[in-house]
């Protein structure tokens, strides 16, 4: 269990995290979702005892990192990947953490099987690719068998078969009975990994919601219609109390409208309509709308 209660973190001037407050639970995927520049790293730093909070609680099993007993043993983490000495064969920097650790040697072959290194264990990392230092720094992680695990953007950069690895294993996990969080700021990868999703802007809570709702709130049907004439178009829906937005791409968007209602409208105006049809509205998208002002004001601070 994550308990993180009135979280903030602030660097200089910079309010990275702002008052943050969510509980992890064991048994599932919680995605922890932000644009960037949002917290996520900030807060997954403090809950694992690399940053003092300013002000609040980050903790794991009740207590902070740094008060934990055997943390290797309570919490595992994927923060960074490449924090092996390159020099160092997969295999000897595992043996080195258990030993380290007061945890047998036989664990170490454990996870060099569950992570699939086997072939790759006697190789030095500083060869490794990326997907194979991830499996290393996951071995690491899974040494003590620990009941909590964090996962920093596990699978930027890989390729689809390092993705789909990574994704496979924190179900395993959870499925275990473990808590495990991941970052990122991909919410399409979210939805085929999550059972959970904390999103995060500006380093506040935006939400904290079970997927399959956040689905069901955010992404229902719209209309999208083009037409030489928005404007008036738009001003012919208000008459009608039909509330559109201007998408990405200057067409018009009615979350929720008919299409036949929405052409003849248009008709009945004489407007041209060059396209028109329903959508279903993406998760990715959902997404860009709970955190635009989030992003925008982030954007305008850091021009200034
Ligand atoms: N050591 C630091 N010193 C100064 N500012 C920092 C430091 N670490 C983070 N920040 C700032 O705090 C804010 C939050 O950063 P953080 O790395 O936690 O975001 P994030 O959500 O992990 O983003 P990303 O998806 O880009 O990794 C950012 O504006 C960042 O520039």
């Amino acid at each position: 269990m994550i308990e993180v209660r009135d979280l903030t973190k602030r660097y200089g001037r910079k309010l990275a995290v702002d008052g943050l407050s969510f509980s992890v639970r064991p048994g599932r995927i919680t995605g922890f979702l932000g644009p960037n520049g949002a917290g996520k790293s900030a807060t997954l730093r403090m809950l694992l005892g690399l940053d003092r909070p300013t002000a609040g609680r980050a903790l794991i099993d009740g207590r902070p990192y740094r008060e934990l007993p055997d943390p290797l043993r309570r919490v595992g983490a994927l923060v960074e990947p490449g924090g092996v000495h390159r020099g160092r064969r997969a295999r000897h920097h595992l043996l080195w953490l258990a030993r380290s650790n007061r945890i047998p040697a036989a664990r170490v072959r454990e996870v060099i099987e569950l992570t699939g290194l086997g072939p790759a264990a006697g190789r030095r990392a500083g060869g490794f690719s990326l997907g194979m230092a991830q499996r290393l720094g996951i071995a690491a992680a899974l040494l003590g068998d620990p009941p909590v695990l964090l996962f920093d953007e596990p699978v930027n950069g890989l390729d689809p078969e390092g993705v789909v690895w990574i994704r496979t294993l924190m179900r395993g996990l959870a499925a275990e009975g473990r808590t495990v969080f991941v970052s990122s700021h991909l919410m399409s990868e979210m939805a085929l990994t999550a059972d959970h999703l904390i999103v995060i802007g500006r380093g506040r809570l935006l939400a904290d919601t079970a997927m399959a709702d956040f689905v069901e709130r955010h992404c229902g049907s719209f209309v999208r219609v083009r037409t030489p004439e928005p404007e008036r178009l738009l001003d012919v829906l208000a008459g009608a109390g039909v509330t559109a937005r201007t998408g990405a791409d200057g067409a018009l968007e009615i979350a929720g409208g008919d299409p036949a209602a929405v052409g003849e409208l248009a008709a009945a105006h004489g407007l041209a309509v060059h396209e028109i049809g329903l959508r279903a509205a993406g998760l990715e998208e959902a997404f860009m709308r709970l955190t635009a002002s989030a992003v925008e004001y982030s954007s305008g601070e850091e021009g200034r």
